[in-house]
């Protein structure tokens, strides 16, 4: 919607307005797309025609305005036209309208008013100053504010078209250029405001705001980067946008997962072979290393390479050499390596079965990437964005997740992360076929189980509540997330009573608090989480 306000306090504008005005005394009226006109009906609006101050002093006078502009907007409504020129209200007198269009919108109108022609009879004039008595006004007043109505001919008529033109054009353009400048401000205020996303990542839970926020330093560094976090929380994700905001971003991307191949056939994988080197080396080959050259090479999975591959990732790291499969010369690369692991490689190192050198020279930057589970407010946020992904790819009209449906997704613990997620609502895509409502029925059973089997304390349930907490990995973390588990499940069933779930859980109240804080497990983080 245009902001009149702001155009007509344009220099262009009120200059433009002025030379209509004192020129040709007419008003230069401004009419938006509901036909309203603008300002005329303000206290202290100053008029220009004499006439049409007049009008506009008697309340009939401005029914004889509406009339006008109705007539205005039926011929732009059936015409395309960009100006009309219109018999006014008393035959004899005359308005000249011209359209505003931005963007081929229509977005109002223009009306210089009123005039004569040169055409104009002497008894015409007279017939409309009888006709003003007649509604009501002097006979005085009528005949002095008719007298000073504009009699146009020749080169001033057109000028006057010519300017009104103008002004027109002007609000289009200063129109189109406000809004321009608005979308980029609402641009900018989601860049600074509203991080819900870094680049392809989605998630707006403080822990992928601190990620986010730390990708933004890292990424323009050149620092090694070594990513944790468990599979499906979005490692290769993160290596790409650390990739596509640093400065090689025009160079080559390279992904290898170092648990996909044999030690041999890694090595010849990263780092390339000579024709002979082997049976079935036929000719040279390069290795991602080398492909990856002048760009970022993500290695997933380094927890599960040898140790003798790893003297070989260290020497690359540190020299920035290597040598491919049965070659005699080392080669120089220029790469930025980011690794990746799900495994505790401290424990690792304690076990001799990582080098600590290696680790040190990979973990100059360390993000980890928290589990689903720990950043409950990002699945809804995940779900609607792979939801209306899915929908557009497959041509669907976009569906819904039933309140219910999206209360089991909240329950469960997402052992395979973003990527169980993902697949999890696509199935969804799939099963709901024509339906429009995704509801919980249509979950997988593991989804809706792990939902019922939180409801129950663990004395209550003997082993089976274990079945929505990831028994992989450290005890360390399947302590936690067991905990947060039965905190969350009996949070509910205790409508919130910390008192209450503090006893039934054999810890103190004050425990508990400390507990929901660190998990955000309040009500309001709970609510906000499922998009209450
Ligand atoms: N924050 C996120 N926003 C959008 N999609 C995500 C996000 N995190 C993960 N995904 C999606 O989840 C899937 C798994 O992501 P990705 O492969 O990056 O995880 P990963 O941690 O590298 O997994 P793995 O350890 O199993 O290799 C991908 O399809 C990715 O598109």
């Amino acid at each position: 919607m245009i902001d009149w306000k702001a155009i007509k306090d344009l220099h262009t504008t009120k200059s433009l307005e002025k030379i209509v005005g004192n020129w040709y005394g007419l008003d230069v009226l401004y009419v938006d797309t509901q036909g309203r006109v603008q300002f005329v009906q303000e206290p202290g609006y100053s008029f220009k025609s004499p006439f049409l101050k007049l009008q506009m002093s008697h309340s009939f006078g401005h029914d004889w305005l509406e009339a006008d502009v109705e007539k205005v907007f039926e011929f732009f409504n059936s015409s395309s036209e960009m100006s009309y020129e219109f018999d006014a209200f008393f035959p004899g007198t005359y308005g000249y309208s011209h359209k505003v269009v931005v963007d081929d919108e229509f977005c109002g109108v223009v009306i210089a008013y009123p005039y004569f022609k040169d055409t104009s009879t002497t008894e015409e004039v007279e017939n409309v100053v009888k006709k003003v008595v007649e509604c009501g006004i002097g006979q005085e007043d009528a005949k002095v504010a008719v007298s000073k109505i504009k009699k146009f001919a020749g080169r001033f008529y057109d000028e006057m078209k010519e300017l009104v033109a103008i002004v027109a054009d002007e609000v289009g353009t200063f129109h189109h250029e406000i809004s321009k400048r608005e979308a980029r401000i609402m641009d900018l205020n989601s860049e600074i405001g509203n991080k819900y996303r870094y680049h392809n990542l989605i998630g707006k839970s403080k822990k992928m705001q601190q990620v986010y926020h730390l990708l933004s330093k890292v990424s323009n560094s050149e620092s090694t980067i070594m990513i944790q976090g468990e599979n499906g929380t979005g490692k290769e994700m993160v290596a790409k946008a650390i990739h596509y905001n640093s400065p090689r971003k025009d160079a080559v991307f390279m992904a290898v997962n170092c648990s996909a191949f044999n030690d041999n056939l890694l090595d010849s994988e990263l780092f390339g072979h000579v024709k002979g080197a082997f049976t079935g080396a036929i000719k040279d080959k390069k290795g991602v290393f080398e492909v990856a050259n002048g760009g970022t090479l993500f290695l997933d999975e380094i927890g599960d390479t040898s140790p003798s591959m790893q003297v070989k990732l260290l020497r690359i790291l540190q020299e920035g050499t290597f040598m491919p499969v049965g070659a005699t010369q080392p080669k120089k690369v220029n790469v930025r390596v980011v690794a990746a692991t799900n495994k505790n490689l401290k424990e690792m190192i304690a076990k001799g079965e990582f080098r600590e050198d290696l680790y040190y020279r990979i973990n100059v930057i360390n993000v980890a990437l928290p589990p689903l589970r720990e950043r409950q407010e990002d699945i809804p946020v995940l779900m609607d964005f792979f939801l209306q992904k899915r929908c557009e790819e497959a041509g669907l009209p976009l569906k819904t997740f039933s309140k219910k449906c999206l209360e089991k997704m909240l329950d469960h613990t997402w052992p395979g992360n973003v990527r169980e997620l993902q697949n999890e609502v696509e199935r969804l895509v799939v099963i709901a076929g024509e339906d429009k409502n995704i509801t919980p029925d249509m979950l997988s059973s593991r989804i809706l189980e792990s939902g019922e089997s939180h409801g129950h304390a663990p004395s209550h349930s003997g082993g089976s509540f274990l079945k929505g907490v990831n028994t992989n990995g450290s005890l360390k973390d399947a302590l936690e997330e067991l905990e947060i588990l039965m905190i969350r499940e009996g949070l509910k069933r205790c409508a919130f009573n910390k008192s209450k779930l503090a006893k039934e859980l054999g810890i103190s109240r004050a425990g508990l608090i400390m507990k929901v804080e660190k998990y955000g497990l309040d009500k309001r983080a709970q609510k906000r989480a499922a998009g209450e």
